[in-house]
């Protein structure tokens, strides 16, 4: 909720600096011309989000459009719409017009892919699986419509031997059981230094034990239940499938015992995982972290950017400059150093590859909504002189 709040105070400051920076003038190198651009809301905004940060996906959208000046329609999923429509109701009682923000709720194919092809809707802003990326780029594409994409990943964090273990450990167990893995930005991949990975594993493992699994609301939960029965059992078909291929265990991958009910699944560590294996390649969406051992730099950098998916990335180390050189070499759009996750309102946020493209938060958040218009005036008391002149006898 704090991070709702701060993106719509971030947006709002965002919405006063926008009416100062119109008409900035182009320089141009001829005195007959004078140009200037005019930031224009792009229209009505189509917004389409997921289920595993519900208000705060919506958010990240809503705020930024409705700052440029769009109307938009939020199309929330069909799994979690209860707060986003709270959140209308809140529009109402601020006094948002009528039809600034509206809300609609149901099905993907039934709500979502009527929004994403409709003709008066300007640009598709969508948060969610890459299948559904695609479908959606697709229908707006009949209609040379512009598409924002944040869909998964399956991001890597590179631990080197020259760390203090049980702070990596700390940043790795919050990368991937953080909101039970689903987050579409979630460490899933962790590459450890040979000479620390067996001394790691053990505190990892010891850190993963100490997690308080429970109902949510009860205090001091730190992994509660996952979305739905259909997630659940597609997580232990992941875990199942990782063990048939030949990977190991090495903790979790049950449901706890004193969690009877609920769609709960242990914190769960793999390891011995090659790269043609599934829990390498595709994205979990659950607390499931793979592990792989690296001997040098470059094979860290090379297994890091083994993936068809490009949104986050981490590296911990004390070698700031091999940090930085990383930060260069791994292909995606966020790189954390020395941690996994924190997410900044200011800070443009999103993918490369088959993890989407377009930016939101921050300023790019902000473009994103906007259309770029070029104003030129002639300003010569000068005839153009481009044809002759016409007899005026
Ligand atoms: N990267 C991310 O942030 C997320 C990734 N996922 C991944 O996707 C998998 C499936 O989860 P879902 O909730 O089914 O994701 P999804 O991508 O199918 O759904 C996201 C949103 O798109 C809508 N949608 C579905 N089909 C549509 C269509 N044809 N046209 C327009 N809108 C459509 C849904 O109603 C929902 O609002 C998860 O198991 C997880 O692996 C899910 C949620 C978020
Ligand atoms: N608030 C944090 N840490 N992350 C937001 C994750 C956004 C996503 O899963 O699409």
């Amino acid at each position: 909720m704090d991070d709702v709040v701060a993106c719509f105070e971030y947006y709002a400051d965002l919405a006063e600096a926008l009416d100062g920076k119109q008409r900035s003038p182009i320089s141009l190198p001829m005195e007959n011309f004078k140009s200037y651009v005019l930031k224009e809301p792009i229209g009505v905004a189509g917004l389409i989000t997921a289920w595993n940060y519900p208000l705060l996906m919506a958010t990240w959208k809503v705020a930024p459009s409705l700052a440029a000046g769009c109307t938009a329609v939020l199309k929330p999923s069909e799994l979690a719409s209860l707060t986003c429509l709270e959140l209308g109701a809140i529009c109402i009682e601020v006094g948002l017009p009528p039809g600034v923000l509206n809300i609609i709720t149901g099905l993907g194919p039934e709500a979502g892919a009527p929004l994403s092809s409709h003709p008066h809707v300007d640009k598709v802003a969508f948060t969610g699986s890459t299948e559904t990326g695609k479908r959606i780029m697709t229908a707006a594409a009949q209609m040379v419509k512009p598409v924002s994409l944040e869909l998964g990943g399956k991001s890597p964090l590179i631990v080197f031997d020259d760390v203090d273990i049980d702070k990596a450990v700390e940043w790795a167990i919050f990368g991937i059981f953080l909101n039970a893995g689903q987050v579409c930005s979630a460490t899933s991949r962790l590459l450890l230094h040979e000479k620390i990975a067996k001394q790691f594993l053990d505190r990892l493992v010891a850190w993963a034990k100490n997690i308080k699994i429970s109902d949510p609301l009860e205090k001091g939960c730190r992994l509660g239940s996952v979305i739905s029965e259909g997630q659940y059992e597609k997580i232990k078909k992941f875990i199942s499938t990782a063990r048939s291929e030949g990977a190991t265990i090495l903790y979790g991958g049950a449901r706890p015992q004193h969690l009877r009910r609920g769609f709960f699944i242990e914190p769960t560590i793999i390891t011995d995982v090659s790269t043609s294996m599934q829990i390498w390649r595709e994205e979990v969406f659950g607390p499931v972290l793979c592990v792989k051992e690296f001997r040098t730099e470059s094979e860290a950098v090379e297994l890091a950017n083994d993936t068809h998916y490009g949104l986050g990335g981490a590296v911990i180390s004390n070698d700031q400059e091999r940090c930085e050189r990383i930060s260069k070499a791994l292909h995606s759009g966020i790189v954390w150093i020395n941690c996994s996750q924190p997410t900044l309102v200011q800070a443009p946020w999103g993918g490369n590859k088959r993890s989407g493209f377009g930016r939101e938060l921050g300023e790019w958040g902000l473009e994103n909504y906007l259309t770029v218009k070029q104003v030129t005036k002639y300003c010569s008391d000068e005839q153009w002189g481009w044809y002759q002149p016409p007899s005026k006898l």
